[in-house]
């Protein structure tokens, strides 16, 4: 295990790292071995309102850079963050217990998220509308929108800050930012890295601490313009409550229950990789990855022996072992609520086909075998709510329509799989899914240069493309009178 020392000061206001003014501190757990990786500073308001009022002074020098200044930093980020990847990805497998091998990639891809926004902080154009009065000049001009308060979740402790900094920094933002009480240390790190590559005092501050004192503050807070968070729906709506009396602009990417659709024309090794990449990815604690699969009936006996093979070749292992392929869930509450899921549904009728239990492994962590179901319905929980984990229900369907149907019926609205090698079922299929990402023949849709983002109770706003840079502008429109002579 990576050997670290006591991050006593992990708070960064104004370009100081500061311990809580209160002393107090948060353990930060190896959700592998059980062990005390370190204890961080445990803030609150105090420093979140400290931390704002210092982003609020960086705004007007860091806002009146030029595109280019602030597009050098963004790439100077990205570089530095490449040549410590794997110092980066060791802390990030230790804190939040992912395999190796996926910390190294998402690394690659928060990385990625500073270089595409180093280039579109260039593209940030307005434009010039032809006018119907010859008196007047119309334009649109982009400004950053202020002070950006980023709120973000566990599960992807890299790419989801880097998500949100990256655009706000490339706008002319300023930051103040909340990272998750279980890993802290990756924010930590990148936070690092921008004071290294000399970002100006102020201009992204980082609070860890108790969240709900430190959401107040920034909810309520007139300096703070925009609320951007990443976390399950429930916080996404009470930060939707809170954010009212002053009609905060929010970006929201919330929960999801991704439905996967595998067709009697779809490449079935294929579909049976992919199923197994997406559900058990993070061992299963990711806000895209499937949550439910509809198999055509015709290929259900085929796709399930598929399946079931691949996943007993599945590494159970702490994640720092090179041949990990699942790690341990993120803590005691993650591994109960799959749990809870499993026995609503086996109460309900399912039957569990592989897996089922805790593991009986080496470690004392929160680990829990890759779990098929089947014989499911729609009563149980685990085909409605999120489980985050790796329990995966699969139930066979007849057609096209009532596969659609099946797969549009939850109020969440994030991502989608098909499976066909048929382009007109493709296209029929996803034009009907109300998702905000859908993936054909795909189950990897994430990347820097494209929008991600979930529609219904899955989110507001889009992150990376070239859309993810406008959640942090507001565009001003000018009407100029010009006289004629
Ligand atoms: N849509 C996406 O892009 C996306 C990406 C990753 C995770 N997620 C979702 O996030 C959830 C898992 O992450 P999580 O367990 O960290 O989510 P969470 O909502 O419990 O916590 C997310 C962040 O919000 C903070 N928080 C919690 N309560 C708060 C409050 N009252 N006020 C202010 N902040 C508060 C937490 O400390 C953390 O930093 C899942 O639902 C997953 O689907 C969505
Ligand atoms: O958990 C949600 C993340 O957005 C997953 S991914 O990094 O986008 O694949």
């Amino acid at each position: 295990m990576t050997k670290f020392p006591n991050y006593t000061k992990t708070i960064f206001i104004d370009g100081q790292w500061l311990e809580a003014h209160n002393g107090n501190t948060l353990p930060v757990q190896n959700p592998a071995t059980l062990e005390t990786i370190t204890e961080v500073s445990y803030g609150d308001e105090v420093e979140a309102e400290q931390a704002v009022r210092a982003a609020s002074q960086a705004f007007r020098k860091w806002s009146a850079k030029t595109a280019r200044e602030r597009s050098q930093l963004l790439y100077a980020a990205y570089e530095k963050m490449l040549e410590h990847k794997e110092e980066l990805a060791s802390i990030l497998t230790t804190e939040q217990g992912k395999p190796l091998k996926e910390a190294r990639a998402e690394i690659d891809s928060a990385a990625s998220y500073f270089l595409w926004y180093a280039e579109e902080a260039n593209r940030l154009y307005g434009e010039i509308i032809p006018s119907s009065n010859k008196h007047k000049r119309l334009m649109v001009i982009p400004q950053p929108i202020g002070v950006v308060a980023a709120i973000t979740p566990w599960n992807f402790p890299a790419s989801m800050i880097t998500r949100k900094l990256a655009p706000a920094l490339a706008a002319g933002c300023t930051v103040v930012l909340k990272p998750a009480p279980e890993t802290p240390l990756t924010a930590y790190q990148i936070v690092k890295i921008l004071e290294e590559v000399g970002i100006p005092k102020g201009v992204v501050n980082l609070v860890t601490g108790d969240a709900v004192s430190i959401g107040q503050c920034w909810m309520n807070h007139p300096d703070v313009r925009l609320i951007t968070f990443t976390g399950s729906t429930e916080v996404g709506r009470l930060l939707m409550k809170g954010s009212a009396d002053h009609v905060k602009k929010l970006s929201l990417e919330l929960g999801g229950h991704a439905p996967i659709i595998v067709f009697d024309d779809a490449d079935l090794d294929l579909a049976a990789e992919m199923t197994l990449a997406s559900k058990f990815r993070n061992c299963g604690q990711t806000c895209i990855c499937a949550n439910r699969v509809y198999v055509q009936k015709t290929i259900w006996d085929d796709f399930l022996e598929k399946l079931t093979e691949k996943v007993r070749r599945l590494s159970i292992d702490i994640g720092a072992k090179e041949t990990a392929d699942i790690g341990p869930l993120i803590n005691e509450e993650a591994v109960q609520k799959v749990q809870r899921h499993l026995e609503d549904a086996v109460q309900k009728g399912a039957s569990v086909i592989y897996g089922g239990k805790r593991w009986d492994g080496p470690y004392p962590g929160y680990f829990f075998e890759p779990t098929l179901l089947v014989n499911v319905t729609k009563e149980m929980r685990v085909m409605n709510e999120e489980t985050f984990g790796p329990l995966l229900p699969l139930q066979p369907f007849e057609e096209e329509e009532e596969a659609i149907r099946q797969a549009n019926d939850t109020p969440y609205g994030l991502a989608a799989y098909i499976f066909t090698d048929s382009i007109h079922r493709a296209y029929r299929v996803m034009e009907k899914l109300e998702y905000g990402i859908i993936g054909i023949n795909d189950v990897f849709p994430a990347v820097a240069e494209a929008p991600f983002g979930g529609v219904k109770q899955s989110g507001l706003g889009k992150e990376g493309g070239k859309e993810g840079i406008f959640e942090f502008v507001e565009l001003k429109y000018v009407s100029m009178g010009i006289r004629s002579s």
